[in-house]
């Protein structure tokens, strides 16, 4: 039998996989849908042009998981007659044609040649230890530093733990949409993610790590899909309370409060592409490199 590490590494590298070929149907329909949107600004400059005489139902036809069901109802929704062609469209009807086949497309990205890693998980689960792990042991790796509103604890740097900021500065950078996303945790203060550090680092080819919360990573997910996204589980339910009451910065009000969101957020562990569990630091931080290098090595060969 093969020990549970190898099993681990397999279901990785099949998941990376996996995610690569719904990458790849997503660029095609992705270049179908922005082909549409030239053929209908084809058809729209010229009259006398072939694509003028094309039917919108044909057009949308085209593309590939819109079936005629899904077609007709786009069109009743569009509020376009079934037998319209392109060039007879009234200027409000090609906005929402536009619209729709803009806004159904993908970002025009290659997904598979992003690093984006989102590392998130229960409180005391170890997150902040494992992501200084790999800061102070992957210097390759940009460990994203966020904006908080809560006070610094005892032996927290500003700028390198956080970014301690007041609730002015909070809403100024909400306001200047400086986060790619922030969220309020433990219903108490806000965490925001700035946005300009990453983008620089993976226009660089850098990978990024963000050791955010569930509602973060989730954010995210949405805005950047080709993210990946980890959960850090704890050995046993008992070891995390012993972690959370060993670290000692707490309250005991605190401590249920962080107690109550983590069977919460456990909950959600499925939404994410990979877990790792937390039961040795060097471990655990070697399994999420791990993950982001099976990520690096299919971008390299998906760029042959
Ligand atoms: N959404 C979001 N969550 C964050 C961000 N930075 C930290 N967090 C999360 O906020 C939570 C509270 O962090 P912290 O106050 O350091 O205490 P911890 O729960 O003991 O780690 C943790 O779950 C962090 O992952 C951020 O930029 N965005
Ligand atoms: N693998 C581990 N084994 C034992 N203790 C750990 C491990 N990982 C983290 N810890 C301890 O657990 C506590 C919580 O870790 P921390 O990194 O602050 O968690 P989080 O950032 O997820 O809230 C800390 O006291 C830390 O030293």
């Amino acid at each position: 039998m093969k020990p549970p590490e190898v099993d681990r590494v397999a279901a990785s590298r099949a998941a990376v996989a996996a995610r690569r070929a719904r990458a790849s149907v997503k660029r095609a329909v992705n270049e179908r849908r922005l082909s549409a949107v030239a053929v209908l600004d084809t058809a729209l400059s010229s009259t006398e042009s072939v694509e003028a005489t094309m039917r919108v139902r044909d057009l949308l036809l085209s593309i590939p998981g819109l079936g005629p069901v899904r077609v007709d109802r786009v069109m009743e929704r569009l509020e376009i007659a079934a037998s319209k062609r392109l060039s007879g469209l009234g200027v409000h009807q090609q906005q929402r044609l536009r619209e729709f086949l803009l806004k159904r497309a993908p970002r025009v990205e290659q997904p598979e040649q992003s690093r984006l890693v989102v590392l998130a998980g229960p409180t005391a689960v170890g997150k902040g230890t494992v992501s200084t792990y790999i800061r102070e042991n992957y210097p390759e790796v940009l460990l994203s530093v966020s904006a908080t509103t809560r006070a610094p604890r005892p032996g927290e740097i500003d700028g390198v733990s956080y970014y301690f900021i007041d609730d002015d500065e909070f809403d100024r950078m909400i306001a200047a949409g400086e986060f790619l996303e922030w969220a309020v945790v433990h219903n108490k203060s806000r965490y925001g993610t700035p946005r300009t550090p990453i983008d620089e680092a993976l226009g660089a080819g850098r990978s990024v790590l963000l050791e955010i919360d569930i509602q973060g990573a989730r954010q995210v997910k949405t805005a950047m899909p080709e993210a990946m996204l980890v959960f850090l589980l704890p050995p046993t339910w008992e070891e995390l309370v012993r972690r959370l009451i060993g670290r000692g910065t707490e309250s005991l009000e605190e401590q249920e409060r962080r107690l109550t969101t983590a069977r919460v957020e456990l909950a959600a562990q499925d939404e994410f592409d990979h877990r790792v569990v937390n039961r040795d630091v060097r471990a655990a931080a070697a399994e999420v490199v791990e993950l982001m290098q099976i990520q690096k090595a299919i971008d390299l060969h998906g760029k042959e």
